[in-house]
């Protein structure tokens, strides 16, 4: 029997080839739910040229432990996570289109983060303020303007990314022709929160977590792989599950009995164990913390009258896309949006078996219609 082994040493989380990424100082920052920052440093890939009017911009926008890695670059060859849509000739056609991919504030993919360093090049750690979707957005436009975007032709996300974007066309109406809405609705709901609460524990109950400030001993990485366990079950549907592992043992191990009293695995507990090692060799519990409480706070309606004003006012033309297996996202949600943001708008299904997640997995389903309904 093979027993899970999680090491407790921080891994060089958030690690990228030397080069990959290009680093801006957007200035200090005074976070909407209280507390700033002295400097703030977003970290962003570009595809594609800025023509001289400063117009053709395409924003894409990450999900929760996504990064700025969408496609491959020069100095980053590796395949990016939405490898398919960018390119010379792909749907968001970089001979045409200036793609741009930010890493949010908070995470550990370059941008300022709880890792970063303070002024005493000290950790932030528990001091890093709480940061909300609408603070990621207003720090992207800070960022765009300084690299002379003048419109976005479109911005486009899934699930976080999908908050992200429609928090651009809510807090930017003026600026943003199109936005792609992809497996995300207008606020966080009762269930992704709770779901979202049970994550955030599972991190902050690791004795390792030391109130966030554990960056010179060990890390709660105990902590962040039950988070990931708990998140991956949510992004992958019953269907899929069941077809792919049943209730089948994992090789050589058995689950009926205790061998030093830990049985063996089904097969999905291996699958499980197995996402929960890829997360914590890449990402750091504390910027876990961070997107994870960013995504509860989603709400585009707060401050502004509620969801079905602020919607009111999106001006961009909508892109909205559900996945028809997805049971965190319910395609019930991107319905209200479709109904909400004014205009004739309809809702794309993608035909998936896995779950949320399918707006990663089927990305050339969304291909079609990022090219026709945003007209890129
Ligand atoms: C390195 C970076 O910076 S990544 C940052 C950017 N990433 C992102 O933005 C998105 C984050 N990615 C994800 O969420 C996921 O990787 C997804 C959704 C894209 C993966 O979806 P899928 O392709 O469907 O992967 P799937 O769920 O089938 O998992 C496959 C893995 O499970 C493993 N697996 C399958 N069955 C088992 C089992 N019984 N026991 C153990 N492992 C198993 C496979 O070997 C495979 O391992 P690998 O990923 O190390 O090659
Ligand atoms: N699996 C993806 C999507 C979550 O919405 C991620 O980890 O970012």
């Amino acid at each position: 029997m093979s027993t899970p082994v999680l090491s407790t040493t921080l891994n060089d989380f958030g690690h990228r080839p030397a080069g990959a990424l290009q680093v801006l100082d957007v200035g200090g920052y005074t976070f909407e739910a209280g507390g700033a920052l002295p400097q703030v440093e977003i970290a962003y890939e570009t595809w594609g040229r800025l023509n001289a009017a400063g117009d053709n911009a395409v924003l894409v926008a990450h999900a929760l432990t996504g990064d700025s890695h969408v496609a491959a670059t020069e100095a980053d060859p590796s395949t990016g996570w939405w490898e398919e849509l960018v390119g010379p000739g792909r749907p968001l056609d970089t001979d045409r289109w200036f793609v741009i991919a930010p890493a949010m504030v908070g995470g550990c993919y370059g941008s300022t983060g709880p890792a970063s360093p303070d002024p005493d090049g000290r950790p932030w750690g528990s001091r890093f303020p709480f940061v909300t979707i609408r603070d990621t957005v207003c720090l992207e436009e800070r960022l765009l303007r300084a690299l002379g975007v003048t419109r976005l032709h479109a911005v486009i996300g899934g699930s976080m990314g999908g908050a992200r974007s429609l928090e651009w066309a809510a807090t930017f109406p003026d600026w943003v022709d199109g936005v792609g809405v992809f497996a995300c609705g207008a606020a966080s709901t009762a269930e992704q929160i709770a779901f979202g609460q049970a994550q955030v524990q599972a991190i902050e109950n690791d004795p390792d977590f030391a109130g966030g400030d554990y960056y010179d001993g060990a890390a709660p990485l105990q902590g962040l792989a039950l988070a990931r366990r708990i998140a991956h079950i949510t992004y992958r549907s019953e269907y899929e599950l069941g077809v792919r592992f049943g209730r089948e043992a994992q090789p050589g191990e058995e689950p009926l009995g205790w061998a030093q009293r830990r049985r063996g695995r089904y097969q999905v507990e291996s699958y499980l164990d197995h996402q929960a090692k890829k997360l914590i060799s890449r990402f750091d519990p504390n910027a876990y913390l961070v997107v994870a409480e960013a995504l509860i706070s989603h709400d585009v309606g707060r401050g502004r009258g509620g969801v079905a004003q602020a919607l009111a006012g999106v001006s961009a033309k909508p892109l909205l896309v559900a996945v028809d297996s997805d049971r965190l996202y319910l395609p019930s949600q991107s319905e209200e949006l479709a109904r909400l943001i004014p205009g004739e708008n309809t809702v794309h299904m993608i035909s998936s078996p896995i779950g949320h997640d399918g707006f990663l997995t089927s990305a050339q389903q969304l291909g079609t219609e990022i090219r026709e309904v945003l007209r890129l």
